[in-house]
């Protein structure tokens, strides 16, 4: 079924979450859950820190035609490249923003399966600009914190103004 996605600047957004340890029904539903409402928003990846979940869980497909969804469980980053790309990144927590973030053109991710078995992945291009804005969430960060101040902070307005329009029209 589909969830609810956290909007910036709910404070859940910045919650750290824990380790995954039990690797069971409950997880492989809470996937699926998490594939349903990345296709539906649309999006190329969700962190389970979006729909309020906190444990180290996130699903990517960068696939045009959803056939590479891949979940990603207590996921690290053992390289990043020292070439560096800028890239316009979005969030379906922050909607309609697109702004450029700079990160490592190249990472080499460690993690497990929805099975508990692990699997590494060498990623560049959108992948890797991702698996690290993903990362990000269960780290309890916004892309929107690597803009200047002032971005930020008419982001913020804006999201808390269009939080009460929906709030009245309830
Ligand atoms: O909020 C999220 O984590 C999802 C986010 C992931 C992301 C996209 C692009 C750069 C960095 C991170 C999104 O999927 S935003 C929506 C989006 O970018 C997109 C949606 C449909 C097709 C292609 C991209
Ligand atoms: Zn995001």
């Amino acid at each position: 079924s589909k969830l609810n996605i956290l909007r910036y600047p709910d404070p859940r957004l910045h919650k750290v979450a824990k380790p995954v340890t039990v690797f069971d029904a409950r997880l492989a539903k809470l996937v699926e859950d998490m594939a349903e409402t990345m296709y539906d928003a649309p999006g190329v990846g969700l962190a389970a820190t979006q729909v309020d979940v906190h444990e180290r869980l996130m699903i990517i497909d960068v696939t045009e035609d959803k056939t590479g969804l891949r979940a990603y469980i207590n996921p690290e980053i053992v390289w990043s490249s020292e070439e560096k790309q800028v890239y316009d990144e979005g969030c379906l927590s922050v909607p309609g923003v697109y702004d450029g973030v700079e990160r490592p053109a190249r990472v080499k991710v460690r993690a497990l399966d929805v099975k508990g078995e692990p699997f590494e992945v060498e990623a560049d291009g959108l992948l890797a600009v991702c698996i690290q804005h993903e990362m990000d969430h269960l780290m309890g960060k916004v892309f929107v914190e690597y803009l200047s101040p002032l971005k930020r902070n008419r982001i913020k307005t804006k999201m808390v103004k269009e939080e009460r329009e929906i709030a009245r029209d309830q």
